[in-house]
Protein backbone atom coordinates (compact mmCIF):
# COMPACT_ATOMS: atom_id res chain seq x y z
CA UNK A 1 0.00 0.00 0.00
CA UNK A 2 0.95 3.67 -0.52
CA UNK A 3 1.10 4.31 2.87
CA UNK A 4 3.60 1.53 4.21
CA UNK A 5 0.57 -0.65 5.68
CA UNK A 6 0.16 -4.27 4.73
CA UNK A 7 -2.92 -4.59 2.36
CA UNK A 8 -5.57 -7.37 3.45
CA UNK A 9 -5.36 -8.23 -0.33
CA UNK A 10 -2.42 -8.20 -2.64
CA UNK A 11 -3.67 -9.23 -6.14
CA UNK A 12 -0.76 -9.17 -8.30
CA UNK A 13 -1.20 -10.02 -12.27
CA UNK A 14 -3.52 -12.58 -11.52
CA UNK A 15 -4.86 -14.82 -13.88
CA UNK A 16 -7.25 -17.79 -14.50
CA UNK A 17 -7.16 -19.94 -17.52
CA UNK A 18 -9.99 -22.48 -17.75
CA UNK A 19 -9.77 -25.46 -19.97
CA UNK A 20 -7.34 -25.65 -22.91
CA UNK A 21 -6.95 -25.87 -26.60
CA UNK A 22 -10.52 -24.25 -28.46
CA UNK A 23 -12.41 -24.91 -25.21
CA UNK A 24 -9.35 -22.29 -23.43
CA UNK A 25 -11.06 -19.35 -21.30
CA UNK A 26 -9.58 -16.65 -19.93
CA UNK A 27 -12.01 -15.82 -16.71
CA UNK A 28 -9.02 -13.42 -15.75
CA UNK A 29 -6.08 -11.39 -17.77
CA UNK A 30 -3.91 -10.46 -15.44
CA UNK A 31 -5.50 -8.43 -12.90
CA UNK A 32 -3.67 -6.46 -9.92
CA UNK A 33 -5.26 -4.87 -7.13
CA UNK A 34 -4.93 -3.63 -3.38
CA UNK A 35 -7.73 -4.28 -0.98
CA UNK A 36 -6.93 -2.56 2.84
CA UNK A 37 -7.93 -3.34 5.96
CA UNK A 38 -11.40 -2.63 7.10
CA UNK A 39 -12.48 -1.78 3.35
CA UNK A 40 -15.48 -2.29 1.92
CA UNK A 41 -14.46 -3.28 -1.96
CA UNK A 42 -17.32 -4.39 -4.44
CA UNK A 43 -16.06 -5.80 -7.74
CA UNK A 44 -18.30 -5.05 -9.90
CA UNK A 45 -18.70 -6.18 -13.79
CA UNK A 46 -21.21 -7.82 -15.95
CA UNK A 47 -22.05 -11.52 -16.38
CA UNK A 48 -18.94 -13.53 -17.18
CA UNK A 49 -16.02 -10.72 -16.36
CA UNK A 50 -14.57 -12.65 -13.83
CA UNK A 51 -15.41 -11.10 -10.45
CA UNK A 52 -16.57 -14.77 -9.00
CA UNK A 53 -13.15 -16.39 -10.27
CA UNK A 54 -11.50 -13.89 -8.54
CA UNK A 55 -13.52 -14.27 -5.28
CA UNK A 56 -13.13 -18.27 -5.81
CA UNK A 57 -9.17 -17.40 -6.18
CA UNK A 58 -9.04 -15.59 -2.56
CA UNK A 59 -11.58 -18.14 -1.01
CA UNK A 60 -8.81 -20.84 -2.09
CA UNK A 61 -11.82 -23.02 -3.71
CA UNK A 62 -9.34 -22.29 -7.08
CA UNK A 63 -6.01 -22.16 -7.86
CA UNK A 64 -4.49 -19.66 -10.03
CA UNK A 65 -2.72 -20.16 -13.40
CA UNK A 66 -0.19 -17.25 -13.19
CA UNK A 67 0.01 -14.15 -10.65
CA UNK A 68 0.26 -13.88 -6.98
CA UNK A 69 -2.07 -13.17 -4.54
CA UNK A 70 -1.10 -12.30 -0.87
CA UNK A 71 -3.57 -11.91 2.23
CA UNK A 72 -2.00 -9.49 5.33
CA UNK A 73 1.31 -9.81 3.04
CA UNK A 74 1.56 -13.45 2.87
CA UNK A 75 1.72 -15.19 -0.47
CA UNK A 76 -1.36 -18.19 -0.02
CA UNK A 77 -0.95 -20.10 -2.62
CA UNK A 78 -1.87 -23.45 -1.98
CA UNK A 79 -2.95 -23.27 1.47
CA UNK A 80 -6.15 -24.74 1.71
CA UNK A 81 -9.97 -22.67 2.16
CA UNK A 82 -10.12 -23.16 5.97
CA UNK A 83 -6.79 -21.91 6.82
CA UNK A 84 -7.19 -18.48 5.26
CA UNK A 85 -9.16 -16.91 7.48
CA UNK A 86 -11.17 -15.68 4.83
CA UNK A 87 -15.33 -17.02 4.92
CA UNK A 88 -17.37 -16.91 2.12
CA UNK A 89 -21.56 -15.53 2.16
CA UNK A 90 -23.15 -17.14 -1.11
CA UNK A 91 -26.08 -16.20 -2.95
CA UNK A 92 -28.13 -19.34 -2.20
CA UNK A 93 -26.98 -18.87 1.91
CA UNK A 94 -25.86 -22.85 2.06
CA UNK A 95 -27.67 -22.60 5.70
CA UNK A 96 -28.34 -26.57 7.01
CA UNK A 97 -31.97 -27.27 6.71
CA UNK A 98 -32.31 -29.61 9.82
CA UNK A 99 -30.42 -27.59 12.43
CA UNK A 100 -31.52 -24.24 13.92
CA UNK A 101 -30.56 -20.95 13.46
CA UNK A 102 -28.19 -21.06 16.41
CA UNK A 103 -27.19 -24.25 15.46
CA UNK A 104 -25.85 -22.67 12.49
CA UNK A 105 -23.99 -19.90 13.59
CA UNK A 106 -22.12 -22.55 15.82
CA UNK A 107 -21.60 -25.54 13.37
CA UNK A 108 -17.92 -23.92 12.32
CA UNK A 109 -17.15 -22.72 16.40
CA UNK A 110 -17.61 -26.31 16.86
CA UNK A 111 -15.27 -27.57 14.32
CA UNK A 112 -12.26 -25.56 15.07
CA UNK A 113 -12.98 -26.88 18.83
CA UNK A 114 -14.57 -23.86 21.08
CA UNK A 115 -15.35 -24.52 24.06
CA UNK A 116 -19.53 -24.81 25.08
CA UNK A 117 -19.63 -21.54 26.94
CA UNK A 118 -17.68 -19.74 24.44
CA UNK A 119 -19.90 -21.06 21.59
CA UNK A 120 -23.29 -20.09 23.77
CA UNK A 121 -21.59 -16.83 23.83
CA UNK A 122 -20.32 -15.65 20.60
CA UNK A 123 -23.77 -17.18 19.17
CA UNK A 124 -25.44 -14.81 21.35
CA UNK A 125 -23.45 -11.44 20.22
CA UNK A 126 -23.84 -12.36 16.49
CA UNK A 127 -27.06 -13.40 16.38
CA UNK A 128 -27.71 -9.64 18.20
CA UNK A 129 -25.62 -8.33 15.50
CA UNK A 130 -27.72 -9.25 12.95
CA UNK A 131 -30.76 -8.61 14.87
CA UNK A 132 -31.89 -12.24 15.02
CA UNK A 133 -31.78 -12.56 18.52
CA UNK A 134 -35.47 -13.90 18.96
CA UNK A 135 -35.19 -16.88 16.64
CA UNK A 136 -32.33 -18.54 17.53
CA UNK A 137 -34.58 -21.78 17.95
CA UNK A 138 -36.22 -21.63 14.50
CA UNK A 139 -35.01 -23.82 11.62
CA UNK A 140 -34.36 -22.24 8.23
CA UNK A 141 -37.09 -23.31 6.38
CA UNK A 142 -39.25 -21.33 8.80
CA UNK A 143 -37.54 -17.87 7.83
CA UNK A 144 -37.74 -15.38 5.13
CA UNK A 145 -35.23 -15.25 2.69
CA UNK A 146 -33.80 -11.82 4.50
CA UNK A 147 -33.69 -13.67 7.90
CA UNK A 148 -32.12 -16.52 6.10
CA UNK A 149 -29.57 -14.08 4.53
CA UNK A 150 -28.58 -12.56 8.47
CA UNK A 151 -28.26 -16.10 9.42
CA UNK A 152 -25.71 -16.92 6.73
CA UNK A 153 -23.99 -13.29 7.77
CA UNK A 154 -23.65 -14.39 11.71
CA UNK A 155 -22.23 -17.20 10.66
CA UNK A 156 -20.02 -16.15 7.95
CA UNK A 157 -19.03 -13.57 10.74
CA UNK A 158 -18.42 -15.64 13.87
CA UNK A 159 -15.49 -16.94 14.39
CA UNK A 160 -14.13 -13.39 12.91
CA UNK A 161 -12.08 -14.23 10.04
CA UNK A 162 -9.66 -10.96 8.19
CA UNK A 163 -11.82 -10.98 5.09
CA UNK A 164 -15.36 -11.69 4.71
CA UNK A 165 -16.42 -12.35 0.76
CA UNK A 166 -19.56 -11.69 -0.51
CA UNK A 167 -20.61 -13.34 -3.94
CA UNK A 168 -24.10 -11.30 -4.77
CA UNK A 169 -25.44 -12.21 -1.46
CA UNK A 170 -28.58 -9.63 -2.41
CA UNK A 171 -29.47 -10.92 -5.27
CA UNK A 172 -32.48 -13.35 -3.97
CA UNK A 173 -34.03 -10.59 -2.24
CA UNK A 174 -36.83 -8.47 -3.89
CA UNK A 175 -36.25 -4.63 -4.12
CA UNK A 176 -37.73 -3.33 -0.82
CA UNK A 177 -35.81 -5.91 1.44
CA UNK A 178 -32.27 -5.35 -0.72
CA UNK A 179 -32.76 -1.83 -0.16
CA UNK A 180 -32.81 -2.75 3.86
CA UNK A 181 -30.24 -5.51 3.43
CA UNK A 182 -27.11 -2.42 1.81
CA UNK A 183 -27.54 -0.54 4.73
CA UNK A 184 -27.84 -3.63 7.12
CA UNK A 185 -24.07 -4.87 5.37
CA UNK A 186 -22.35 -1.74 5.81
CA UNK A 187 -23.23 -1.54 9.42
CA UNK A 188 -22.05 -5.00 9.90
CA UNK A 189 -18.92 -3.88 8.02
CA UNK A 190 -18.16 -1.16 9.92
CA UNK A 191 -19.26 -2.60 13.36
CA UNK A 192 -16.88 -5.64 12.78
CA UNK A 193 -13.84 -3.87 11.30
CA UNK A 194 -13.85 -6.88 8.92
CA UNK A 195 -12.22 -6.61 5.67
CA UNK A 196 -15.65 -7.14 3.10
CA UNK A 197 -15.18 -8.26 -0.56
CA UNK A 198 -18.80 -7.88 -1.97
CA UNK A 199 -19.25 -9.12 -5.95
CA UNK A 200 -22.06 -7.56 -7.65
CA UNK A 201 -23.56 -6.59 -11.12
CA UNK A 202 -25.60 -4.23 -9.79
CA UNK A 203 -23.87 -0.79 -9.91
CA UNK A 204 -26.56 0.98 -7.57
CA UNK A 205 -25.74 -1.74 -5.02
CA UNK A 206 -21.68 -1.15 -5.77
CA UNK A 207 -22.23 2.82 -5.66
CA UNK A 208 -23.94 2.82 -1.74
CA UNK A 209 -22.39 0.84 0.26
CA UNK A 210 -18.68 0.77 -0.75
CA UNK A 211 -15.45 2.38 0.21
CA UNK A 212 -13.93 1.30 -3.32
CA UNK A 213 -15.00 -0.23 -6.57
CA UNK A 214 -13.36 -2.07 -9.47
CA UNK A 215 -14.84 -2.15 -12.47
CA UNK A 216 -14.15 -5.21 -14.49
CA UNK A 217 -14.69 -6.12 -17.85
CA UNK A 218 -13.58 -9.41 -19.43
CA UNK A 219 -11.41 -10.66 -17.16
CA UNK A 220 -9.14 -7.32 -16.48
CA UNK A 221 -9.66 -4.38 -14.29
CA UNK A 222 -10.66 -1.24 -16.09
CA UNK A 223 -10.84 0.95 -13.44
CA UNK A 224 -10.50 0.95 -9.04
CA UNK A 225 -11.62 4.65 -7.04
CA UNK A 226 -14.18 5.36 -4.69
CA UNK A 227 -17.86 5.48 -5.56
CA UNK A 228 -17.58 9.10 -7.06
CA UNK A 229 -14.44 8.61 -9.05
CA UNK A 230 -16.02 6.34 -11.24
CA UNK A 231 -18.81 7.97 -11.76
CA UNK A 232 -17.80 11.50 -11.95
CA UNK A 233 -14.26 10.22 -13.50
CA UNK A 234 -14.59 7.32 -15.95
CA UNK A 235 -11.84 6.67 -17.43
CA UNK A 236 -13.17 4.72 -20.49
CA UNK A 237 -16.22 4.11 -22.38
CA UNK A 238 -17.25 0.87 -21.16
CA UNK A 239 -16.90 2.51 -17.33
CA UNK A 240 -18.81 5.49 -18.38
CA UNK A 241 -21.56 3.17 -20.10
CA UNK A 242 -21.87 0.39 -17.26
CA UNK A 243 -22.21 3.04 -14.37
CA UNK A 244 -25.16 5.28 -15.03
CA UNK A 245 -26.53 6.81 -18.21
CA UNK A 246 -24.14 8.69 -20.35
CA UNK A 247 -23.87 10.76 -23.24
CA UNK A 248 -21.59 10.16 -25.64
CA UNK A 249 -20.00 12.19 -28.09
CA UNK A 250 -17.46 12.95 -30.43
CA UNK A 251 -15.07 15.83 -30.41
CA UNK A 252 -11.94 16.90 -31.51
CA UNK A 253 -9.53 18.76 -28.92
CA UNK A 254 -9.35 22.20 -29.61
CA UNK A 255 -7.18 23.44 -26.66
CA UNK A 256 -5.24 20.55 -25.15
CA UNK A 257 -6.90 19.79 -21.36
CA UNK A 258 -9.47 23.31 -21.69
CA UNK A 259 -11.37 22.72 -25.15
CA UNK A 260 -13.08 20.68 -27.07
CA UNK A 261 -15.26 21.04 -30.49
CA UNK A 262 -17.81 19.06 -31.04
CA UNK A 263 -19.50 18.38 -34.76
CA UNK A 264 -22.00 21.36 -34.58
CA UNK A 265 -18.89 23.39 -33.76
CA UNK A 266 -19.85 24.41 -30.68
CA UNK A 267 -16.66 23.91 -28.00
CA UNK A 268 -17.62 22.00 -24.27
CA UNK A 269 -14.72 22.59 -21.32
CA UNK A 270 -13.80 19.33 -19.90
CA UNK A 271 -11.45 17.17 -17.88
CA UNK A 272 -9.45 15.28 -19.50
CA UNK A 273 -6.69 12.60 -17.27
CA UNK A 274 -5.38 11.16 -20.13
CA UNK A 275 -3.87 14.21 -22.15
CA UNK A 276 -4.38 14.14 -25.40
CA UNK A 277 -3.00 16.65 -27.26
CA UNK A 278 -4.64 19.30 -29.76
CA UNK A 279 -6.31 17.82 -32.76
CA UNK A 280 -6.71 14.85 -31.57
CA UNK A 281 -10.44 12.90 -32.00
CA UNK A 282 -11.66 12.08 -28.71
CA UNK A 283 -15.03 11.05 -26.96
CA UNK A 284 -16.44 13.07 -24.07
CA UNK A 285 -18.95 11.50 -21.57
CA UNK A 286 -21.67 13.69 -19.75
CA UNK A 287 -24.35 12.47 -17.55
CA UNK A 288 -27.46 13.43 -18.12
CA UNK A 289 -28.27 14.92 -14.98
CA UNK A 290 -25.49 17.19 -15.29
CA UNK A 291 -27.33 19.41 -18.00
CA UNK A 292 -29.69 22.21 -17.85
CA UNK A 293 -32.61 22.67 -20.45
CA UNK A 294 -32.96 26.09 -21.51
CA UNK A 295 -36.13 27.31 -23.25
CA UNK A 296 -36.28 28.55 -26.60
CA UNK A 297 -36.51 32.23 -25.18
CA UNK A 298 -33.64 32.33 -22.53
CA UNK A 299 -30.05 33.89 -24.31
CA UNK A 300 -27.47 31.15 -25.16
CA UNK A 301 -24.29 31.67 -24.37
CA UNK A 302 -20.90 30.08 -25.92
CA UNK A 303 -21.06 26.56 -25.73
CA UNK A 304 -24.89 25.73 -25.47
CA UNK A 305 -26.13 23.59 -27.96
CA UNK A 306 -29.43 23.71 -29.88
CA UNK A 307 -31.75 20.28 -30.45
CA UNK A 308 -35.74 19.68 -30.15
CA UNK A 309 -37.12 17.69 -28.05
CA UNK A 310 -37.72 14.25 -29.47
CA UNK A 311 -39.39 12.17 -26.04
CA UNK A 312 -40.29 12.98 -22.71
CA UNK A 313 -40.37 10.40 -20.25
CA UNK A 314 -42.04 11.10 -16.73
CA UNK A 315 -40.15 9.03 -13.71
CA UNK A 316 -42.12 10.47 -10.49
CA UNK A 317 -38.60 11.98 -9.34
CA UNK A 318 -37.57 13.59 -12.27
CA UNK A 319 -37.80 13.43 -16.31
CA UNK A 320 -35.60 12.24 -18.59
CA UNK A 321 -35.92 13.86 -22.02
CA UNK A 322 -34.59 12.52 -25.14
CA UNK A 323 -33.21 15.44 -27.57
CA UNK A 324 -32.45 15.69 -30.96
CA UNK A 325 -29.73 18.33 -31.34
CA UNK A 326 -28.33 20.40 -34.17
CA UNK A 327 -25.69 18.88 -36.10
CA UNK A 328 -24.83 16.23 -33.63
CA UNK A 329 -25.74 12.34 -34.76
CA UNK A 330 -27.80 10.45 -32.08
CA UNK A 331 -30.18 11.24 -29.03
CA UNK A 332 -29.24 12.91 -26.67
CA UNK A 333 -30.52 12.12 -22.67
CA UNK A 334 -30.85 14.94 -20.40
CA UNK A 335 -32.77 14.01 -17.01
CA UNK A 336 -34.43 17.19 -15.23
CA UNK A 337 -35.47 16.74 -10.81
CA UNK A 338 -38.99 17.61 -10.58
CA UNK A 339 -39.03 20.15 -8.28
CA UNK A 340 -42.56 21.39 -9.20
CA UNK A 341 -44.79 19.00 -9.12
CA UNK A 342 -46.04 16.47 -11.95
CA UNK A 343 -45.90 19.28 -15.13
CA UNK A 344 -42.90 18.37 -17.47
CA UNK A 345 -41.44 21.68 -18.44
CA UNK A 346 -41.27 20.80 -21.97
CA UNK A 347 -43.18 19.00 -24.28
CA UNK A 348 -42.05 16.87 -27.51
CA UNK A 349 -41.36 18.74 -30.19
CA UNK A 350 -40.42 21.72 -27.91
CA UNK A 351 -36.72 23.69 -29.26
CA UNK A 352 -34.31 23.81 -26.35
CA UNK A 353 -31.21 25.03 -25.77
CA UNK A 354 -28.44 22.71 -24.08
CA UNK A 355 -26.38 24.26 -21.14
CA UNK A 356 -23.69 22.18 -19.83
CA UNK A 357 -21.86 22.40 -16.46
CA UNK A 358 -18.04 23.83 -16.62
CA UNK A 359 -16.66 20.75 -14.88
CA UNK A 360 -19.60 18.20 -16.32
CA UNK A 361 -17.65 16.93 -19.24
CA UNK A 362 -14.86 13.98 -19.30
CA UNK A 363 -12.76 13.12 -21.99
CA UNK A 364 -12.12 9.25 -22.08
CA UNK A 365 -9.27 7.55 -22.93
CA UNK A 366 -11.24 5.69 -26.05
N1 LIG B 1 -15.12 -23.93 -13.92
C1 LIG B 1 -15.13 -23.27 -15.09
N2 LIG B 1 -14.81 -23.88 -16.24
C2 LIG B 1 -14.78 -23.21 -17.41
N3 LIG B 1 -15.06 -21.90 -17.54
C3 LIG B 1 -15.39 -21.23 -16.43
C4 LIG B 1 -15.44 -21.86 -15.14
N4 LIG B 1 -15.79 -20.93 -14.22
C5 LIG B 1 -15.96 -19.77 -14.90
N5 LIG B 1 -15.71 -19.94 -16.22
C6 LIG B 1 -15.75 -18.90 -17.26
O1 LIG B 1 -14.93 -17.83 -16.86
C7 LIG B 1 -15.54 -16.58 -17.18
C8 LIG B 1 -15.70 -15.75 -15.91
O2 LIG B 1 -16.67 -16.37 -15.08
P1 LIG B 1 -17.11 -15.78 -13.66
O3 LIG B 1 -18.08 -16.74 -13.06
O4 LIG B 1 -15.91 -15.44 -12.88
O5 LIG B 1 -17.85 -14.44 -14.10
P2 LIG B 1 -18.77 -13.49 -13.24
O6 LIG B 1 -18.32 -12.12 -13.57
O7 LIG B 1 -18.76 -13.87 -11.82
O8 LIG B 1 -20.19 -13.75 -13.88
P3 LIG B 1 -21.63 -13.92 -13.15
O9 LIG B 1 -22.02 -12.55 -12.68
O10 LIG B 1 -22.48 -14.42 -14.27
O11 LIG B 1 -21.44 -14.91 -12.05
C9 LIG B 1 -16.83 -16.91 -17.88
O12 LIG B 1 -16.60 -16.88 -19.27
C10 LIG B 1 -17.13 -18.31 -17.42
O13 LIG B 1 -17.90 -18.99 -18.37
Amino acid sequence: MRDGTVAAIDVRDLTKVFGGGSQEVRALDGVSLTIARNEFFTLLGPSGCGKTTLLRLIAGFEQPSGGQLLLDGEDIAGRPPFKRLVNTVFQSYALFPHMTVAQNVAFGLEMQGWDGARIGRRVAEMLELVKMESLGDRRPGQLSGGQQQRVALARALANAPRVLLLDEPLSALDFKLRKDMQVELKRLQRETGITFVFVTHDQEEALTMSDRVAVMSQGAVQQVGSPDEIYERPVNRFVADFIGETNFLPAEVEAAGTRYRVPSGETLSGHDPHGHAQGAQVTLALRPERIDLLAQADEPVSGDLAGRVAQVVYFGTDTLYFLELDGIPGRFQVRVQNRNGAQAEFAAGAKVGVRVAADAVQVLVD
